[in-house]
């Protein structure tokens, strides 16, 4: 009897070539001009396990920034410095229904809280509450953090990508200074878009990806190294969140064809777990209608569905 590992051995450099040309039903970002560079037909994953060893298929040597996957980790850190009660009083809980970047439900809920962490206006509150006396300060302390995670010291924003959000940002600009308006931002609102922007622009890999996704797997305690990185509280929060909302508002087809918490980027990187086991770490530049790797969510369907792992 085949093992689940040697089954993945086998079989995912297959199912990436069996995907890959779903790229075609997709684009890749451009609202970030920088980020239009991208191959649109690359596709890679890593899927690593509790020893830290690695299956890899396809092109897992493409760096690409966080994005929204940035928001999984300072929703984390932002709770590990203020605790629940100060974060949700800056944030809701509710999935949207809305596209990430959209303004609609600001209004429609006094006071004016952003619905979840992970839609654009919720990540841009949270960011202004990571502790530090300066923007410099505050994004260091969220770096350092990322590079814990992915045990990579050598991690670090794409300036190019910052500079180009930063340069046409604009509707993020308005939602934080609507935010500022209802007295949810702390701090000035250029230096909390600053935070916001770098945090999105770290460029990683698919390992770097899938060890991350593997200390949420472990609930918050490296695997490989025995370290405990966060506490489980704030795992089970992040968790629920990427299954109720880190696929913007594809997040209820995903739960169905997938079944895992999981978050994707605009840069095409998508990171998910399987709790327990694995971390996975995907890219796939181009991207569907709801701004979700294509051929990622398609790949990663035909591994849940082959190995069973949905978790409902
Ligand atoms: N969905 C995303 O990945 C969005 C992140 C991007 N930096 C933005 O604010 O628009």
């Amino acid at each position: 009897m085949t093992s689940e590992w040697q089954r993945l051995q086998s079989k995912l450099p297959e199912w990436v070539e069996q995907n890959r040309h779903e790229y075609i039903h997709g684009k890749v970002a451009a609202y970030i001009p920088e980020l239009s560079k991208a191959p649109a037909d690359a596709l890679g994953v890593v899927v690593m396990n509790g020893a830290g060893e690695t299956v890899v298929a396809g092109d897992t040597e493409l760096q690409f920034t966080m994005q929204s996957i940035s928001k999984v980790f300072t929703l984390i850190l932002a709770l590990m410095d203020n605790g629940e009660d100060v974060v949700f009083s800056k944030v809701g809980m509710e999935p949207t229904g809305d596209r990430f970047n959209s303004m609609l439900k600001l209004e429609l809920v006094e006071p004016g809280i952003p619905f979840n962490p992970l839609i654009n206006a919720g990540a841009i509150a949270v960011s202004s509450l990571i502790r530090g006396n300066s923007p410099e300060e505050r994004f260091a302390r969220v770096l350092q953090f990322f590079r814990l995670l992915t045990c990579n010291d050598t991690l670090e924003y794409d300036q190019d990508v910052y500079d180009s959000e930063s340069a046409t940002g604009h509707l993020n600009r308005s939602l934080a200074y609507f935010l500022m308006e209802k007295g949810i931002l702390r701090g000035r609102v250029e230096d909390v878009l600053e935070v916001y922007f770098r945090h999105c622009a770290v460029k990683l890999n698919c390992t770097d990806l899938a060890r991350m996704g593997l200390v949420l797997a472990y609930n918050g305690r490296d695997p490989v190294t025995g370290v405990p990185l966060i506490p489980r509280r704030f795992v089970q929060i992040a968790k629920t969140f990427m299954t109720t909302c880190g696929m913007y508002d594809a997040s209820g087809e995903f739960a169905i064809q997938v079944g895992l918490p999981a978050k994707s980027g605009v840069s095409g990187g998508i990171m998910t777990m399987v709790p327990g086991r694995y971390g996975i770490g995907l890219v796939g530049p181009s991207l569907n209608r709801m701004g979700n790797s294509t051929a990622g969510v398609h790949l990663l369907e035909t591994m849940s569905r082959d190995l069973d792992w949905s978790l409902f």
